[in-house]
């Protein structure tokens, strides 16, 4: 039984947080992180924010943890990724093929690592690109010392348009180990390459695409008509609205009981104080 430790911003209002605490939430505030001044056109202006993303390795009393972004859900068990070996850097392989990548030399030469041998990466655009994850998840082990060296690359690192998601494929490259797209399904997947993509095996949904975050889907937006969209729509408000699904629901606590004996006892987490 692992906890579900959410990282919050200043703006979280206090009701929400209590909201979080009363779903047996543990809520961590963080600080924003900044990258260093600069004239970069983000994919999305608000990516800016996303930096703050770093403070998580400062969570040093989890050994290792699943890294979820906030428009994800996840439908069946993935403990078993705390059993991963250390001293990796584990995330899914992103898709280059959104117009929000088009800025990029890849996109323009329709090349993509989700189906490298379509277009041939050309010998004079120099080395092909290394593996490149999707931010939204990863499995990583908190670390003072790393997250010390974070924040000062940081401010030597000119931003580019993914902001935190391109400094961590950069600063993981030698450590990244690609998993299955059944831990974090970027919805793109299912219009970009339906070919890789099992549905029916897909246990992390990444609501990332434009128009999908269910909390505002209107169905507008290009490719949110399909029928697979609005399954997955669906099933994210069907837990959501699932009160069965709630920590204090009668049926949890039998639940949350059983868990604690079952894992002889003792609780996989012990919540110290704010290392922060
Ligand atoms: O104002 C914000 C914007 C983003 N986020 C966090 O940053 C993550 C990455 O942003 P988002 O998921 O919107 O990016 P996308 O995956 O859609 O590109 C979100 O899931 C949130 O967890 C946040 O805490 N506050
Ligand atoms: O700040 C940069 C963000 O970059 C990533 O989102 C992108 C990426 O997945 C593109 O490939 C998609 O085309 C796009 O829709 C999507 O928003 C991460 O999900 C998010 O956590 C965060 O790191
Ligand atoms: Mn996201």
């Amino acid at each position: 039984m692992y906890p579900l430790v959410v990282a919050v911003l200043p703006d979280v209002p206090e009701e929400h947080r209590k909201i979080l605490i009363s779903q047996g939430c543990i809520v961590r505030e963080i600080e924003p992180v900044y990258p260093p001044e600069n004239q970069t056109q983000f994919a999305m202006a608000y990516y800016v924010i996303n930096y703050s993303k770093l403070r998580i390795w400062e969570f040093v009393e989890y050994s290792k943890m699943i890294y979820l972004d906030g428009d994800i859900q996840v439908f069946e068990n993935i403990d078993h990724l705390f059993d991963l070996p250390d001293n990796y850097f584990y995330a899914v392989m992103d898709c280059f093929c959104e117009p929000t990548w088009g800025h990029t030399s890849q996109y323009k030469i329709g090349y993509c690592q989700q189906c490298p041998d379509k277009v041939q990466w050309p010998k004079d655009f120099g080395p092909k690109p290394p593996l490149y994850f999707n931010a939204g998840m990863f499995v990583y082990e908190p670390n003072l010392a790393t997250y010390h060296d974070l924040l000062k690359t940081l401010q030597v690192t000119k931003p580019t348009s993914f902001a935190e998601q391109d400094f961590l494929n950069n600063y993981f490259k030698d450590k990244y180990k690609p998993i299955s797209n059944v831990y974090n399904l970027v919805l793109a997947m299912l219009w970009r390459h339906p070919e890789n993509v099992e549905l029916d095996k897909v246990k992390v949904v990444h609501y990332c695409a434009a128009g999908s975050k269910p909390w505002r889907y209107t169905g507008k937006e290009d490719n949110m008509d399909r029928e697979d969209i609005k399954m997955l729509v669906k099933k994210w408000w069907d837990i959501y609205e699932d009160e069965t699904l709630d920590f204090n629901h009668p049926v949890n606590s039998e639940r949350f009981k059983m868990a604690i004996l079952e894992s002889g006892g003792e609780i996989k987490f012990v919540p110290a104080p704010s290392a922060a």
